[in-house]
């Protein structure tokens, strides 16, 4: 999974220097943050009407849009997938000390 994540984002790194007019993210990049922001609000706006609406295809749809607009924010602020990962790690590895600290022996 992350292979897709690393591979996706050295093509949204790539992307700085295409043109606008050749690219759809190019094209966000030059349109600037706050229109990113706003692509990232949107699609958690959808994601949210998915959701109500019990459609699973849906939902994982917009999710994937959600998701990949958030990329294309890490990538413009100069971050990409991978401190994000470690910061799921990192606290998935907290949870498991402590489950195992509250497990009875
Ligand atoms: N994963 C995606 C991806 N997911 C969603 N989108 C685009 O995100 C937009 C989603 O916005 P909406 O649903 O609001 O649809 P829209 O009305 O067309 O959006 P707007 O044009 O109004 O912003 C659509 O234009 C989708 O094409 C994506 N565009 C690109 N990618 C990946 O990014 C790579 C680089 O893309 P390009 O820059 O286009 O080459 C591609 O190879 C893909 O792997």
């Amino acid at each position: 999974m992350n292979d897709v994540l690393d591979q996706l984002a050295e093509v949204l790194e790539a992307r700085k220097n295409a043109d606008p007019d050749s690219s759809y993210v190019a094209k966000l990049y030059a349109k600037g943050l706050d229109a990113i922001l706003k692509k990232v609000g949107e699609e958690a706006t959808e994601t949210v009407m998915a959701a109500k609406d019990g459609e699973s295809d849906k939902l994982v749809y917009e999710i994937a849009d959600l998701w990949f607009h958030t990329l294309v924010l890490l990538a413009h602020q100069g971050l990409g997938p991978r401190p994000v990962l470690a910061e799921l790690e990192r606290r998935f590895g907290l949870s498991g000390l402590t489950e195992k600290a509250s497990r009875p022996d």
